[in-house]
């Protein structure tokens, strides 16, 4: 079968760009009647794009409006390149496996399309466009009127002057593209929608593309990724920072937001059809939810926690499971050393009181951190962190872990939990949340501390037994406490809460923020939204939390075939004799595994039978197979 010739418009289509528009804002910078100005040209843009207006005539009253000249084009020119499409950037090896077979063809201008065309592998003779026309002091007085790309219905004309061999695929966003289509110039037109969206164009396209990808899986041609990406959904719960949703985006995946959690049926229902699912602390992914889920690849704790996710049923499934284990931890810290303070100062119970109209001026109780000795209890990458800000403030640190673990600094290591409550004169809790951990501390605990010590747990509700804390308090053996997890949390800020620790003295309660700050949700969008791309785009699993941890590096020139299977003898053996039998030429291999999982990939040469695939997906063992190139 012939292959068949791609023809790309290129304003809004290679480009995110109208260069009218764009030479608009760069002529038009110190102009007075700017606004005015650029407004009529973007409606011109519009009225061409839509057929409203002829095409040749929308192009000359724009070139009137602007007094172009040729540092103008050279500025716009100079920035091409940042301006590609996102899903062209990431097709780059398309247009340069495909060259010979790739247009461009545009009513813009030839000079602002070179660089991109170059960069695209694209020769100078397959760049058809309009040539500006310059006068001796570099003003541009007009573009050549002979090129029928100046007029209407200039495109079809070109193309069929092209006396092309095979399928004509015509791919563009506007009018003058859809034309093509209209004077049968083109086999097949895509109007493309990454940039702008045109009701007219897409009624009369035989298929609407949301990117290159979509397009170059329509055309059966191997493009840089086997799936289009924005047909892989995500949803991301529980109010993610939106650098997460501008990185999954800018790489081409479809994103959807929702503010709150989810219970068990609504997230059942809702991730329905859906790729990847990213949530907090709050949203629960349990056997129920996973079992359910049709298309389900990979979930993203986007916090450090991921007790909330029943992660043995997820790697059944092969969903794989990422967190952001370290970008939040500075700011608990930060929340517990404040909140110690606040605690040995009774400064809530005085704040409260003063916007009651009370002065109450006192030393009686408060107490200074230096010199008093602060019990950590886990420590991880929170505890350890929170022992080197403490003992920089005067404060003896001592910690109990149930793994080894370096002490850092002068800190302390206790060798039991009670030997550290024996002696700690505030008690903070850094523990992860697994279920084991339930009502670790609890009324027995609380008998064992100091007399006067005050009490934090920034780390998960459960483990701590509530009613036993309010109890330890109302009797005064707790002078204080700063809770920020509770055994049950409201979904949404718009839902009730309910403690026994309410109207209780020096007890400071709040929603589970230990590591809301600006700046941890940005860290843990950007890292959580990288673990994504890289297990979705190259298969790297490093960082997760449920399956054997492999650092891939991008698959090149090649098909990757990634297969999750259950560890049981036998399936390498098995995937292989497949892929011999097959005749593939195996470039690389990779294999891990832990007690419950395998997890091979294998990258080929990108010539051979497809049926070999569905031997692979087959194989006695497989959880889950994927294929990228
Ligand atoms: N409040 C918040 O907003 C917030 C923010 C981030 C993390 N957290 C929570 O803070 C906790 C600590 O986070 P991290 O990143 O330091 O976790 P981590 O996994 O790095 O450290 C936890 C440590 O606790 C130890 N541990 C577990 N159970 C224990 C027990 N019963 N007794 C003694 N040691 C025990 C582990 O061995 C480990 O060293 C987690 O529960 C996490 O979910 C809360
Ligand atoms: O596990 C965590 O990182 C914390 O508990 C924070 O959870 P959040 O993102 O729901 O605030």
């Amino acid at each position: 079968m012939t292959s068949p010739v791609f023809i790309f418009d290129f304003d809004s289509t290679l480009v995110r760009i109208e260069t009218l528009e764009a030479l608009a804002d760069i002529a038009l910078s110190d102009a007075p009647d700017a606004a005015a100005k650029k407004a009529e040209i973007a409606a011109l843009t519009d009225q061409a794009m839509t057929g409203q207006v002829d095409f040749g005539t929308a192009l000359r009253r724009r070139l009137d409006l602007l007094a172009l000249n040729r540092s103008h084009v050279e500025a716009l020119t100079d920035r091409i390149l940042d301006e590609a499409s996102a899903s062209i950037r990431r097709n780059v090896d398309f247009f340069e496996r495909h060259a010979e077979r790739v247009y461009i063809l545009s009513g813009g201008f030839r000079e602002v399309i070179a660089p991109l065309a170059a960069r695209l592998g694209i020769a100078a003779d397959h760049v058809l466009a309009n040539d500006l026309i310059y006068d001796a002091e570099g003003r541009v007085t007009g573009v050549d009127d002979a090129n029928p790309l100046s007029r209407e219905n200039g495109k079809p004309e070109v193309i069929k002057a092209l006396n092309l061999t095979g399928p004509v695929v015509m791919v563009g966003d506007g009018w003058t593209d859809a034309e093509v289509k209209l004077a049968g110039a083109a086999s097949r037109f895509y109007a493309f929608t990454e940039v702008v969206s045109r009701p007219k164009v897409i009624e009369v396209a035989d298929a609407t593309a949301a990117s290159l990808d979509e397009v170059l899986f329509a055309e059966g041609v191997a493009g840089r990724w086997s799936y289009p990406r924005n047909r892989i959904r995500m949803l991301l719960l529980e109010n993610i920072h939106p650098a997460a949703v501008e990185r999954l985006e800018e790489a081409g995946y479809s994103v959807e937001t929702m503010k709150g959690a989810l219970d068990e049926d609504d997230l059942i229902e809702a991730i329905k059809g859906v790729h990847v699912l990213g949530i907090r602390s709050k949203t629960n992914v349990s056997a129920r939810v996973l079992e359910q889920a049709d298309r389900l690849l990979a979930v993203a704790a986007f916090c450090i926690g991921t007790n909330q996710i029943d992660l043995e049923a997820a790697a059944e499934h092969g969903v794989a499971v990422f967190n952001a284990p370290y970008s939040n931890t500075r700011s608990v810290v930060e929340l517990a050393i404040g909140l110690t303070i606040v605690l040995m100062r009774d400064v809530a119970d005085k704040s409260a009181a003063m916007h009651q109209g009370q002065w109450n001026k006192s030393a009686t109780g408060s107490r200074e951190l230096r010199g008093k000795t602060l019990g950590i209890v886990g420590y991880g990458a929170i505890g350890s962190q929170l022992s080197v800000l403490a003992e920089g403030l005067g404060m003896r640190v001592i910690f109990h872990d149930l793994s080894e673990r370096l002490a850092l600094g002068n800190a302390r290591r206790m060798r039991s939990l009670d030997a550290l409550l024996a002696e700690a004169d505030v008690v903070s809790l850094h523990v992860d949340g697994r279920k084991d951990n339930a009502d670790v501390i609890g009324a027995a605990q609380f008998a064992k501390m100091k007399p006067g010590v005050l009490f934090l747990n920034l780390s998960r509700g459960h483990v701590v037994d509530v009613d036993a804390l309010a109890e330890a308090l109302k009797s005064g053996r707790i002078a204080g406490a700063a809770v920020d997890v509770f055994p049950e949390e409201p979904r949404t800020n718009a839902d009730p809460f309910a403690s026994p620790l309410q109207g209780l003295k020096n007890v400071i309660l709040s929603p589970h923020i230990g590591g809301s700050t600006e700046e941890a949700q940005e860290a843990i969008a950007e890292f959580a939204a990288e673990r994504l791309l890289g297990y979705l785009n190259r298969g790297d699993t490093t960082f997760c939390v449920n399956l054997p941890n492999v650092q891939l590096a991008e698959v090149s020139r090649a098909h990757r075939l990634l297969h999750i299977h259950r560890n049981q003898p036998g399936v390498l053996a098995e995937l292989n004799r497949a892929l011999s039998s097959a005749g593939l030429n195996i470039l690389g291999q990779h294999l891990k595994t832990d007690e419950r999982t395998g997890y091979v990939i294998t990258d080929v040469d990108r010539d051979y039978d497809p049926e070999v695939l569905k031997v692979l997906r087959d194989l006695p063992g497989t959880v889950r197979f994927r294929m990228l190139h």
